[in-house]
C-alpha cells in the first residue's frame, strides 16, 4: 500500500486552488530535512504556511510529524533546508529566539510557576511580554494595563472563576488550558499545538477545541496543529498537510485530503473512504 505514496522529488499531492503566490507567507520550510544516523525523520518538507489558516499536520506513527514540528520550533537542528519565518531565515536560531520573535508552542512551555495561582502565572507571562520588571517604587498592581490584559487572557481561556488556584493542583484539561494562556500572553504569531487533547478527559476536551478554534478569529495568526484524532481535525483545519515517511505525501482542504486515496492509504491504512 505504501508503493502509492511519491518520493519527494516526485512531489506531493496538491489539492484545492491555493498557489504559493497568492498571499504574502509568513512562514516557509524549504527542502527541511534531518536524519538520525541513516534515518531521514522529516525529507525535504517544502511547505508554507499562511495566515488566518489552521494547518492539520496529520500521518501515521512515525510519519516525522512531532519532529517536523520540533525543527520548526528549534528544539531540532535541521540537517539541511531552511525555515523562513516573516521574511527572515531561522533555521540557525534558538529556540528561545524563535519564540521571542513570534513562534508560540503550547504544551513546552519552561515559564509555568508551579507553586504559584494560575492567576499570577499570567500576569507573570504578560509582564514578561510587556517588558516591565518588578520595582519596588512601581508596584505591578498599579499597571492597570498588564492587569487588564491578564483578566481578559484568564476569561478567554476559561479560567477566571481558578485564577486563585495553585498551577500544580489544576486538573489536566485546566493546566493545558493555562498552558495556553501563557502562550497567548505572549502574543506569538504562530501558535503551535502538539496533540492539545491527548490524555484529556472526554469533558475537557470541547473547551480546548473551543479555545482553538476562537483563536482562528484573529486573522493574522498562523496555527499549526499535529493531531492523531481525525473528528478533532474535521472541527478545526482549514487544510491538512500529511506526512508519510518524513515526507510531504498531500496538502489541501480537509475533506479533500481526508477522501483522496492517497490519505486513506497512507494514514488511514485503508482503502475505503468510510474509515476514520
Ligand atoms: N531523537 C531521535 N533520534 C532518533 N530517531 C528519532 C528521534 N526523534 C524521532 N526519531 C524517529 O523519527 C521518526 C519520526 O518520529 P516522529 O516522532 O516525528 O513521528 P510522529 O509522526 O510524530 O509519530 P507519532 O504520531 O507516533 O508521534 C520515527 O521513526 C522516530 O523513531
Amino acid at each position: 500500500m505504501l508503493n502509492s505514496v511519491p518520493g519527494p522529488r516526485a512531489g506531493h499531492v496538491h489539492f484545492g486552488s491555493h498557489t504559493a503566490g497568492d498571499m504574502a507567507l509568513t512562514l516557509e520550510t524549504r527542502d527541511l530535512t534531518i536524519r538520525f544516523g541513516g534515518h531521514v525523520a522529516v525529507n525535504c518538507v517544502s511547505c508554507s504556511f499562511r495566515p488566518g489558516e489552521l494547518t492539520a499536520i496529520v500521518g501515521p506513527n512515525g510519519a516525522g510529524k512531532t519532529t517536523y514540528f520540533n525543527l520548526i520550533s528549534g528544539q531540532l537542528r535541521a540537517s539541511s533546508g531552511s525555515i523562513l519565518f516573516d521574511g527572515r531565515d531561522i533555521t540557525s536560531l534558538s529556540a528561545p529566539l524563535r519564540t521571542r520573535a513570534g513562534l508560540g508552542r503550547a504544551f513546552q512551555l519552561t515559564n509555568l510557576f508551579p507553586n504559584l495561582s494560575v492567576e499570577e502565572n499570567v500576569r507573570l507571562a504578560v509582564q514578561a511580554q510587556s517588558g516591565v520588571h518588578y520595582d519596588l517604587l512601581r508596584p505591578w498592581m498599579a499597571r492597570r494595563d498588564l492587569i487588564a490584559r491578564a483578566d481578559a487572557i484568564l476569561d478567554q481561556v476559561a479560567l477566571g472563576s481558578r485564577r486563585n488556584i495553585t498551577a500544580t493542583t489544576l486538573s489536566h484539561g485546566d493546566q493545558r488550558k493555562l498552558e495556553v494562556a501563557l502562550m497567548m500572553a505572549l502574543e506569538p504569531k504562530v501558535f503551535m499545538f502538539d496533540e492539545p487533547t491527548a490524555g484529556m478527559s472526554i469533558d475537557e476536551v470541547p473547551v480546548v477545541l473551543d479555545l482553538i478554534g476562537k483563536l482562528k478569529q484573529d486573522k493574522s495568526r498562523i496555527i499549526l496543529l499535529v493531531e492523531h484524532k481525525m473528528d478533532v481535525v474535521r472541527s478545526l483545519a482549514d487544510r491538512i498537510i500529511v506526512l508519510h515517511n518524513g515526507q510531504l505525501v498531500a496538502d489541501g482542504k480537509p475533506a479533500e485530503v481526508i477522501a483522496s486515496p492517497i490519505v486513506q492509504e497512507a494514514y488511514l491504512g485503508v482503502s475505503t473512504r468510510s474509515a476514520a
